[in-house]
């Protein structure tokens, strides 16, 4: 009964039946083995990337629907960057885009009188939030989220677009900078009603004007407890981090449990609300363990294939 609602869905949808039967039957096929629940939004995600196809003359256009774009989510120092090498080693024809952390911690002024005067170029914008979250998160998110779109709309490189199956990954999201950092950082209170009322209602707006150019088709998300990531933290010692407690960890663990696992965070966006989720266990080191990291890979790669 339910599939063949979907197999009308897929007629009624006057665009698609230019599209062979074959093209169809595929994509009736891949959703049947999806389970229930993440029937609607799937459909609509693939019914929008053949749509755009179909009335997108331009061939990079069309090639910039057909990429498979997810973030790598996780805790502070779980372990993104490193898992993130291990990737680019294996998938070299993929592509990465890493979080802009540099941007965040060395604020070049554009104005022509700061770049003109002696006075030191602006600051540590990391450093500053850490020292005085109150005072600066919401100028931080401000601009990770800002760094994030940048990031999340470039258009991809002719060697990317000439993939048989293109990929992008990122670390991290605009969608991560919402619901586990801004989310958090209300929650304790360094972001005020107004700053995350304002905050929420021009992400909500750019998110929506962007659309398809910043959807993701899924998300990789690395888990390790709190503790882990703490000791990792210390081993790593960035400056702008060495007051953190593992308290903070705890509550960013806690987000990312209720975002990606639970799934008990309200989600704004319809094409978030059921997305794939690829969850790893990072416990243990796979930095140098081979075997982990091959296992890690494989598990990667039929995850895409998924998609
Ligand atoms: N699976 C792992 N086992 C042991 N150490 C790890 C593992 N993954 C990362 N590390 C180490 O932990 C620290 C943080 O890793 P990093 O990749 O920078 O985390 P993130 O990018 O998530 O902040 C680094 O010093 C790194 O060498
Ligand atoms: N307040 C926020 N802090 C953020 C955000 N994104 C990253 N960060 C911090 C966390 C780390 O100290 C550092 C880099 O993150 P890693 O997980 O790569 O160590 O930047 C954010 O949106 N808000």
């Amino acid at each position: 009964m339910f599939l063949s609602k979907v197999w009308r869905l897929l007629d009624a949808t006057e665009i698609l039946c230019c599209y062979s039967r074959k093209t169809k039957l595929n994509l009736f096929c891949t959703f049947v083995h999806r389970d229930e629940k993440q029937h609607v939004s799937f459909m609509e995600n693939q019914i929008s990337k053949l749509l755009q196809q179909s009335i997108s003359p331009d061939p990079n256009s069309r090639k910039e629907m057909q990429v498979k774009k997810l973030s790598v989510e996780g805790n502070i120092a779980v372990g993104k960057s490193t898992f993130l090498k291990l990737l680019s080693n294996t998938f070299q024809e993929w592509s990465f885009a890493t979080e802009p952390l540099k941007k965040w911690q060395n604020v070049q002024s554009t104005s022509f009188q700061t770049m003109t005067s002696s006075k030191p170029p602006m600051d540590n914008l990391l450093q500053l939030m850490y020292d005085d979250p109150t005072r600066w998160s919401y100028t931080f998110q401000t601009f990770s989220c800002m760094s994030r779109f940048k990031i999340q709309i470039q258009p991809l490189s002719e060697q990317v677009l000439h993939q048989q199956e293109p990929v992008q990954i990122f670390e991290r999201s605009v969608y991560s900078d919402r619901y586990i950092f801004a989310k958090t950082l209300y929650e304790l209170q360094h972001l005020n009603e107004i700053e995350w009322t304002l905050y929420q209602e021009w992400h909500t707006f750019l998110i929506e004007e962007f659309s398809r150019r910043v959807a993701l088709d899924g998300i990789i998300y690395l888990r390790a407890s709190p503790e882990k990531c703490f000791q990792r933290l210390q081993k790593r010692a960035r400056k702008e981090e060495k007051t953190l407690q593992c308290e903070y960890l705890e509550k960013l663990h806690d987000q990312h449990e209720s975002w990606l696992t639970k799934k008990t965070t309200e989600v704004h966006f319809e094409n978030m609300k059921n997305i794939p989720v690829l969850l790893l266990d990072v416990e243990e080191d796979f930095e140098n363990n081979s075997a982990a990291g091959d296992d890690l890979n494989s598990r990667v790669k039929a995850f895409v294939a998924g998609l």
